[in-house]
């Protein structure tokens, strides 16, 4: 101290209070960082125990590699390169079946081994999801899919009656509808030598999910020009273009950068259009109680039945405000997001399989001839559905090789033992569901698309947590019973009709590691009508 205050008298003055200025802040600098960089250190010495790649920028970690590969122009779009690096690394770290990474600063350990899954899934400690989650925030705020404590198990609690069995067989209709619309839009598209097939379900899929969660008919296989789906597409494209771009990470950078401008004016219409549907709705509730018409909370009546999910919420509303419009706006935002692409991705991708093996195609065909004989027309029944055993097996194969869902994060907040290695609190936990269903251990020849494998006499004895496309656990999907009806009745419906060839070989196929698994170029499949023996 003596050497200091010596120092300060033999500089002038007016330097000294910059000099004392400088000192006080390089103090507060080491104060605040210091026990950040200590908490960091140790956490990166206990990280390290578990095996990966090693790196030489501490601030890149191995998202380096990545740049790296990128550089030397490997390969061009970043994100299939982001793809086949966490498939690359999967494979070098095989015999475990766990590894660490860092992305940037940031500790992640990936999974994709049963028992490790297990431990994470199972936990009901483990609820939060990973920071990348954060990102949907703007859109579909806190509601279930990002949610996690108190909140997330209220409105879980709340929903969960909504996708009872005997509410999603009131569903039906829809699905059948829809799906008859999109056999159409194909039969008109048979002249054409293929057709990107996932350009058509999409469509169908969002107006099927438009009428069930909010009773109204978007009719956007009919009008692809929809301004709600203009603004759907432009914040899904946009939020991938801010995942891939670390620089736009940041909120306020991200908002003046041309796709953050861009983002928030879809988002305000789509935001606009939800909370419209909303108003209406709970308008029409009101006068129907006050003409003394309303059919209680039990919804009684097929049409009410059909838009449960959002009569659910504005009933619940009504009697406890607490729920506002605003958190009914999250969710039935929540459920366009979650509901729509993920059903589209796995009817294309399994059509698209299908479409590669003609033995399976036939198998197929044969089921659904036992079941509705040369009647391509009759609407499909609750009973039909339980009747479709081996395209519930074609189906279920489909989501294996490729799941809607490739990957799944949650943050830890307070330390695990998973293997015999300590995850400290602070870590992302990547569950690579995409590497879980190719371990060749439980699934041989992983590759190989076989629907037997889900025959009942091959599941027994499977690890329950070997074959995950819906997630498990306490935050499982909540949409997957719905989803699984939805998907047989569309399949259904075209292969009734239509016989589906496959224009690209398995290699020829790149993928994206976007939110839900999609191919770089589309599904090309030539649609030809079915010719019976
Ligand atoms: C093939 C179709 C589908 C697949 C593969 C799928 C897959 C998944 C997965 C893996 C999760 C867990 C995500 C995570 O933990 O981050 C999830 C959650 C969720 N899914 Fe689905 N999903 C599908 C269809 C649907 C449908 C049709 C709906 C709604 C109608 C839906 C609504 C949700 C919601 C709300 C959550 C969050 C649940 C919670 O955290 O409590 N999903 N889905």
């Amino acid at each position: 101290m003596n050497g200091l205050t010596a120092f300060l008298g033999s500089v002038p003055g007016y330097l000294n209070d910059w000099c004392v200025t400088i000192f006080l802040i390089c103090v507060s600098f080491v104060l605040t960082f210091t026990p950040a960089w200590i908490r960091w250190y140790n956490m990166r010495k206990t990280i390290n125990k578990i095996p990966g790649m090693d790196f030489r920028n501490p601030f890149m970690g191995n998202t380096s590699l990545v740049i790296q590969l990128k550089e030397a122009r490997t390969i061009d779009n970043i994100n299939l390169l982001l793809f086949q690096v966490t498939c690359g690394f999967a494979h070098l770290f095989h015999e475990e079946r766990i590894y660490r990474f860092w992305n940037g600063i940031r500790p992640s350990v990936a999974f994709f081994k049963p028992e490790t899954i297990e431990v994470i899934l199972r936990s009901s400690t483990v609820l939060e999801k990973s920071t990348e989650y954060s990102f949907l925030h703007p859109w579909l705020g806190s509601g279930l899919l990002t949610s996690f404590g108190s909140k997330w198990r209220k409105r879980r609690k709340l929903l969960t009656p909504a996708f009872h069995f005997r509410i999603l067989e009131d569903f039906i209709p829809v699905f059948n509808e829809q799906s008859q619309i999109l056999v159409e839009k194909l039969r008109q598209a048979q002249s054409e030598k293929w057709v990107d097939i996932i350009k058509y379900v999409t469509l169908c899929t969002l107006d099927i999910i438009c009428e069930s969660a909010m009773g109204i008919r978007m009719c956007t296989q009919e009008n692809t020009e929809s301004p709600y789906l203009k603004s759907l597409y432009e914040v899904g494209e946009m939020f991938v273009c801010r995942m891939i771009r670390p620089w736009l990470w940041p909120t306020i950078l991200f908002s003046i950068s041309s796709y953050g401008r861009r983002f928030n004016k879809s988002l305000a219409e789509l935001h606009n259009f939800t909370r419209t549907v909303i108003l209406n709705r709970k308008a029409q509730i009101l006068m129907s109680r006050a003409s003394g018409k309303e059919q209680d909370g039990t919804i009684e009546n097929k049409l009410k039945r059909r838009q449960a999910l959002l009569d659910l919420m504005i009933t619940h509303h009504l009697s406890d405000p607490s729920l506002t419009l605003e958190d009914i706006r999250e969710e039935v935002d929540t459920f366009m997001f979650e509901g729509h692409d993920t059903t589209a991705m796995g009817i294309s991708w399994t059509l698209y399989l299908i479409g590669l093996d003609s033995f399976v195609q036939k198998k197929i065909q044969d089921e659904l001839d036992s079941i509705f004989g040369n009647d391509t027309e009759r609407s499909i029944t609750i009973e039909d559905i339980k009747n479709m055993k081996y395209m519930d097996c074609a189906l279920k194969e489909g989501l294996r090789i490729f799941p809607s869902v490739p990957f799944i994060g949650r943050t830890l907040r307070e330390d695990i033992i998973v293997n015999g290695y300590c995850l400290p609190q602070g870590t992302t936990c990547f569950l690579n569901i995409y590497m879980l269903h190719r371990n060749p251990e439980v699934f041989p020849n992983p590759e190989i698309y076989d629907p037997d494998r889900f025959l009942p006499e091959h599941v027994t004895g499977r690890h329950p947590y070997a074959y995950l496309p819906f997630s498990a656990g306490p935050r499982n999907c909540i949409g997957q019973k719905f989803a699984m009806m939805e998907e047989k009745v569309v399949i259904a419906n075209i292969l009734r009709n239509f016989k589906v060839t496959s224009l690209d070989p398995r290699d020829k196929i790149k993928m994206d590691a976007e939110l839900v698994l999609r191919p770089k170029q589309g599904l090309r499949l030539r649609i030809e009508p079915r010719v019976r023996e």
